[in-house]
């Protein structure tokens, strides 16, 4: 029998596992560098958690043996797990609260879609306790930042405001809205056209939503007449503002795309939603996306206490595969600095006391010991072959000689 990971689960080697230790490493200094703390939370949790009060389908959720005491589930994603830690365990702490994670994340794929992936990997962070402008302005800058620190060029910011985009899919009925909703989520114009609405006005309705995307100034000139409520208004403002102060805050423009259509997977954001995309050449990628969740610190309180919280998750895969085609990631794994051999049988007394003393002498090197086998020009070849820096020979005196290979 050939031992395999199940589909949809894969084995990463050290030179992916390099490159995206790389990736995360900066995210984790520039979330530093804004103040992010980072918390680790547990792989598995209860899947009434997980679910979000309902906002997150029970069917992306990979659900392990009901233990009696309920069901249990591997994390789809952190937000969930963040907002539960932060109302339950750190509620006494001064606010607001900078969070920051890495982690893996699991979601089982649609039906018909065997062996797609189901293990991710992301990077994030949570700003809760505070609502406004310069919170949701501190999120999208902060991503920004993200990419620049990657040398990441072309990507795009696609935002949205889910509470308008609720508010303008109200007039239609249930379960029409729904499919609405979906068409939009999967920009299915043609399905869109030809649902059975029941009249002409909910028809052109649903196609002038598809089309509230592209320019910011053009995009709020065609949402503004149809703003019926107060909140669209408030709502409508702000986006103005926070464009407003995203330009001004950039010493570069802040690249843009005002999508009022745009719906995410997880359904509890309730102000600005946004994805950030890949657009380069080759395969448009979701590099990361986020948004607002109001209402879901309440979903965790005893008495349903809400506070707001605003986030974004990267996903590292997607950021590795477009850093791929650039030239800033590592493009090995890094090699060993010093093989320390020793030279006869007797002088393995002294090779681990040896191989330390190198490991002492530079911080971060990299020193392994010689196992055995092969001549001297063997142990060379195999040497240059790993990209090995120099041999350092051990005699049985404890004497060192040293050796640099060039590479
Ligand atoms: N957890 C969301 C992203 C997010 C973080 N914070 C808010 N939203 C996701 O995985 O899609």
């Amino acid at each position: 029998m050939i031992h395999q990971p199940p589909a949809g689960a894969r084995d990463l080697l050290p030179l992916e596992v390099t490159q995206k230790g790389w990736i995360n490493d900066r995210l984790q200094q520039v979330f530093q560098g804004w103040g992010y703390q980072r918390v680790v939370s547990p792989t598995i949790e209860w899947l009434d958690t997980l679910v979000a009060g309902g906002t997150i389908d029970p069917a992306t959720v990979i659900q392990l043996q009901n233990t009696g005491s309920g069901a249990l589930g591997l994390r789809p994603e952190l937000t969930a797990s963040i907002a539960r830690a932060a109302v339950t365990r750190m509620s006494d702490r001064s606010y607001p609260q900078r969070i920051c994670y890495r982690a893996n994340v699991f979601r089982r794929p649609p039906a018909g879609y065997h062996g797609r992936p189901m293990e991710f990997y992301q990077a994030g962070v949570e700003l809760l306790f505070a609502g406004g402008l310069l919170a949701d302005a501190e999120i999208l800058l902060l991503l920004a930042d993200c990419f620049d620190t990657l040398g990441l060029e072309n990507w795009q910011m696609i935002l949205g405001e889910a509470g308008l985009t609720r508010s303008l899919l109200s007039p239609f009925p249930e379960p029409l809205r729904e499919r609405v909703r979906h068409c939009l989520a999967l920009l299915d114009r043609v399905t869109l056209e030809n649902l059975p609405y029941p009249d002409e006005e909910l028809r052109q309705r649903a196609l002038l939503l598809f089309h509230l995307r592209g320019k910011p100034a053009e995009v709020l000139a065609k949402v503004a007449p149809l703003a019926r409520e107060e909140s669209d208004r408030t709502a409508i403002a702000n986006l103005e503002s926070l464009m407003e102060l995203l330009e001004k805050s950039r010493s570069r423009p802040f690249p843009l795309v005002l999508d009022l259509s745009l719906v995410q997977t997880f359904d509890y954001y309730t102000g600005i939603v946004f994805k950030a995309v890949s657009s380069g050449d080759g395969r448009p990628r979701v590099l990361g996306q986020g948004g607002r969740y109001d209402r879901l610190l309440g979903v965790y309180h005893p008495r349903g206490e809400s506070a707001p919280g605003i986030g974004f998750s990267l996903n590292i895969e997607d950021l590795h595969e477009s850093l791929l085609s650039g030239t800033t990631l590592p493009e090995q794994a890094p090699a060993i600095d010093w093989l320390v051999i020793p030279v006869t049988e007797l002088a393995r007394n002294a090779v681990f006391v040896k191989a330390q003393i190198f490991r002492d002498r530079e911080t971060n090197s990299r020193v392994a010991i010689d196992l055995g086998g092969g001549s001297p020009d063997e142990i060379r070849d195999r040497a240059r072959d790993r990209g090995i820096r120099g041999l350092a020979w051990v005699r049985e005196d404890g004497s060192i000689e040293e050796e640099f290979l060039d590479s």
